[in-house]
């Protein structure tokens, strides 16, 4: 064998959201808690997310996950989370595939017909629900740390469409949230590149313009991800939205992504439109769909906050070893600004 690296890897989705998990090759991964070993692997290691997520071996619409052992009480297992341009505290959609990847590979032990999970991410621990059936996991409902609002009803100024409305409101990520329709989108599969366009001018104008800082966590990033919502329907007792999240560099999220999902559970009770227990159907561009709750109300610093739950699935489509030949010339990948929107 003469590959420099070698990487276990196990490619899942959720609800249509990749999210690789590398169960194997990394080695060890310095830290106490699995935000500390984030940081070092951003800083030390950021090698292995190029190798994953650049291209020849990735593309932009994919993420990664890299499971460890983790040294709190709590937890069963560990993960850090790589996407595409930076490590974020949390992921709703990679948190149900390195749960469905931790049972169905046998990492973990699964339990029929409910294995409860106790995962540290690197915005802390997520207790997660996992309903199995047959050796498959057929459900996965995370309690994602608390979501809460930076800025209510804030207007920026983008270029090319004046002032714009948006609410900042922090779910694992940080988000512009942004009424679709006052922007002429009805977030259909065919308007994905307009939507990455607006959604990428969005967030930076936001980022410019909007102070934010995780009160218990400053190294939290902050603005990265448009929300693009839909408007808000009744079907029997639940609310159903569509949303669509453009996620950095410039790209839909496929699944109805769960710290998005978290944001927009924390906008809607901040402006009084859901309460705890009630359940928001959140649709992705796709139609793919989550099963989102309001858990309980919490107080992050000075913000109030909810604590949400957010249920989907996922599914394991291969498992491999990723290699790195010392003589490939693309040691670290590359990006083309064609998928990418930028070169790197
Ligand atoms: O579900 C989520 O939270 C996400 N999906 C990909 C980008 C976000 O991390």
């Amino acid at each position: 064998m003469r590959f420099k690296k070698v990487l276990s890897v196990v490619d899942c989705h959720a609800e249509g959201e990749s999210g690789k998990v590398i169960v194997g090759g990394v080695g060890q991964v310095p830290g106490k808690t699995m935000f500390d070993k984030r940081v070092h692997l951003e800083t030390h290691m950021d090698d292995i997310r190029k190798i994953v997520l650049f291209e020849p071996r990735g593309a932009v619409w994919h993420n990664a996950n890299i499971v460890l052992p983790s040294n709190h009480p709590e937890a069963d297992f560990g993960y850090v989370i790589l996407e595409t341009t930076e490590y974020p505290a949390m992921s709703g959609s990679n948190t149900m595939c390195v749960a469905t990847v931790l049972l169905e590979t046998g990492i973990l032990p699964m339990q029929e017909p409910v294995t409860h999970l106790v995962l540290e991410s690197p915005a802390g621990l997520i207790r997660v629900r996992c309903e199995c059936a047959d050796g498959k996991v057929t459900s996965v409902r995370l309690v994602n740390q608390p979501a809460f609002c930076y800025h209510l009803g804030s207007s920026i100024e983008v270029e090319g469409f004046g002032t714009v409305r948006v609410d900042i409101v922090y779910g694992g990520m940080t988000y512009a949230m942004v009424d679709a329709a006052a922007l002429g989108f009805s977030i259909d599969p065919s308007e994905a590149r307009d939507l990455c366009e607006v959604g990428q001018k969005l967030k930076f104008a936001a980022a410019e313009q909007l102070a934010v800082e995780h009160p218990e966590n400053p190294a939290i990033p902050g603005i990265t991800n448009t929300e693009f919502m839909g408007p808000i329907r009744r079907e029997n007792d639940a609310l159903v939205s569509k949303n669509c999240v453009v996620v950095s560099p410039g790209r839909c999220d496929r699944s109805p992504c769960g710290t998005g999902s978290s944001a927009r559970l924390a906008l809607l009770h901040a402006k009084g439109l859901i309460a705890p227990g009630e359940t928001l159907i959140h649709e992705s561009i796709t139609g793919s769909r989550f099963t989102c709750t309001i858990d309980g109300l919490a107080k992050v610093g000075k913000y109030n906050a909810v604590i949400p739950a957010i249920a989907g699935q996922a599914w394991i489509t291969g498992l491999y070893q990723m290699g790195l030949d010392p003589t490939d010339p693309y040691q670290q990948g590359f990006t083309v600004a064609d998928t990418w929107m930028t070169t790197v």
